[in-house]
């Protein structure tokens, strides 16, 4: 269970992500284009605090000397003549909604006919056929915007002009920014605006060969840099649980969740046919068709009845605000003991219900062994975690997507609940792991198990919860399971915990009331859903 979209986590990635880039600068050639715009960007006097916009005035390189293969639009010259300044800027969701249309283009539905959206297709932009597709502006609408200033000032005579034409109107730069015309009207393709709960990805995504700007992530979110996908994941044998290495078995786990809040478990006794087939019954239910899905879409955010099936895209809390969308459409339900909201959960696939309903009592049991092994671990009394606890699922689905370097599946978070296990066959996952992304290496009939913030305040900080997110790909959609065990009522740290040597470091609070609600505000950043909670040393 994510939450994403957040600005002050955005600090905090742009923290490890300025690092890496401090790192990464050193050695990479040959300098692009955009990069050296991106470089003129961080300038502070740049920036236009009342607008909140991120000007960027153009330099005077010419980038084809950094960028031999820089080709020149059709119809743009190299002869130096003033030209009225075109700007790239960085326009938040909420100027563009404040926008109005100028001239309408034509503006197709997301799930309309496939003649329509093969139209929507934009080439590469470096390309001359996108020029020309530029020119014809099939999808995008021309807008004018009451907070963006038309530019005032003509372009220095050596300013490229073809620098800017490369890109195709309504498209936004691997920066993220958007073009500006001189009179500070924009072009912006129209349909992501438009798209609501029930428009979700998995009905239109594959349609398209670039991503739509509501789906472009700021930069400081994006995976910048090679993340290595690796083997050394902890990997913890639970078939070993019951027997005579019990206790070394349970060393390793929570060793494991002290180091990385991340291991595989294997020999978990679930049937490798259930896995198999609740896969297939979750990758099925997302290529029904638009209108069959639609009926469980609705805005996850106004939901009231928490265990009913809820479908839904992106982020699911602020869908009709948030700044950017991330390329996930997720089914969630409870999965409890009572099985009453059973009946919410997709009719078709018509084996649904049988095989999640199995699939979600077998997730039960391993969650018990799990949070055996952790209170005994933990030196807790036998049976601490033994309390009915709320299940929940979430089938995520990540449809391919034209380019990873723009999006992410799921943005860093740290889970909200006890522990989290997942069944997932495509890679995708990464881990926030001393300052570093890594990836998650899938292994076959593995589930990945991780702790969530409660289990760092039950055993009074010693074990931690990592914080995670998912990264898409050109080739394959990944759809995971994700199993959420959540907490009782009352969090805080184990009484048996703490003492005169071990004051508690979180205050006790009522998970549901006072942490939920803080934990999916916008203040929420990985670890920072606990600080209110927090006993000062
Ligand atoms: O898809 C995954 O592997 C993880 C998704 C996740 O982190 C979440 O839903 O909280
Ligand atoms: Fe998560």
């Amino acid at each position: 269970m994510s939450s994403s979209g957040d600005n002050d986590r955005h600090q905090q990635n742009l923290r490890v992500s300025q690092t890496k880039l401090a790192k990464k600068k050193k050695s990479r050639r040959p300098i692009d284009p955009e990069d050296i715009a991106g470089s003129i960007s961080s300038a502070p006097e740049r920036i236009s605090h009342d607008t909140h916009l991120f000007a960027v005035p153009f330099g005077t390189a010419d980038p084809r000397q950094y960028y031999p293969n820089y080709r020149r639009p059709l119809g743009t010259s190299s002869t130096s003549q003033p030209l009225l300044a075109r700007r790239y800027e960085d326009l938040p969701l909420q100027v563009i909604r404040r926008a109005r249309p100028l001239s309408a283009g034509s503006i197709p539905s997301p799930t309309g006919t496939s003649s329509q959206l093969s139209a929507m297709r934009l080439g590469d932009s470096n390309s001359e056929q996108s020029d020309t597709m530029a020119d014809t502006l099939p999808l995008t609408q021309h807008f004018v915007h009451p907070d963006v200033r038309p530019s005032s000032t003509s372009t220095p005579s050596a300013t490229p002009h073809y620098m800017m034409s490369a890109l195709a109107p309504g498209q936004k730069d691997r920066l993220g920014r958007v073009m500006i015309e001189p009179d500070g009207s924009s072009r912006f393709l129209s349909f992501p605006d438009s798209l609501t709960m029930a428009d979700l990805l998995s009905n239109w995504s594959s349609t398209l060969e670039t991503v739509p700007p509501s789906y472009c992530i700021p930069v400081h979110e994006r995976q910048l840099d090679q993340v290595e996908i690796v083997d050394n994941i902890p990997v913890i044998d639970l078939g070993k649980a019951n027997g005579e290495e019990r206790s070394v078995v349970v060393k390793e786990l929570l060793k494991a969740f002290e180091e990385y809040g991340f291991f595989q478990i294997i020999n978990h006794g679930v049937p490798v046919d259930l896995m198999d087939e609740a896969m297939k019954v979750g990758k099925e239910f997302f290529s029904l068709p638009a209108e069959e899905k639609a009926e469980y879409a609705k805005d996850a955010a106004n939901d009231t009845n928490r265990g009913a099936a809820t479908l839904y895209s992106s982020s699911a809390k602020h869908y009709g605000s948030e700044e950017y969308r991330y390329w996930r459409d997720v089914l969630e339900h409870s999965c409890n003991l009572n099985g009453k909201d059973k009946i919410s959960w997709p009719s078709n696939p018509p084996r649904y219900r049988e095989v999640i309903g199995a699939y979600g009592e077998e997730l039960r049991r391993v969650s018990k062994v799990i949070l055996g092994m952790v209170a005994e671990g933990l030196g807790l009394e036998a049976g601490f975690f033994d309390k009915e606890l709320g299940q929940r699922m979430l089938v995520n689905h990540y449809p391919a997507c034209p380019d990873p370097s723009l999006t992410l599946g799921v943005g860093g978070h740290c889970d909200p609940n006890l522990i989290t296990i997942i069944q997932q066959e495509v890679y995708g996952l990464q881990i926030l792991k001393d300052d570093e992304w890594i990836g998650v290496q899938p292994i076959r009939n593995a589930f990945v198990v991780n702790s969530g913030l409660p289990i760092t305040v039950i055993s009074n900080g010693k074990l931690a919860s990592v914080a995670h997110r998912v990264v898409t790909n050109t080739t394959q959609s990944r759809t995971s399971i994700g199993t959420f065990i959540c907490p009782h009522d009352i969090v805080e740290p184990a009484k048996s915990l703490v003492g005169p040597e071990n004051p508690p470091q979180f205050k006790s609070f009522n998970w549901r009331i006072d942490f939920m609600p803080h934990y999916l505000s916008k203040k929420s950043v990985y670890h920072a859903s606990l600080e209110p909670f927090k006993i000062d040393a």
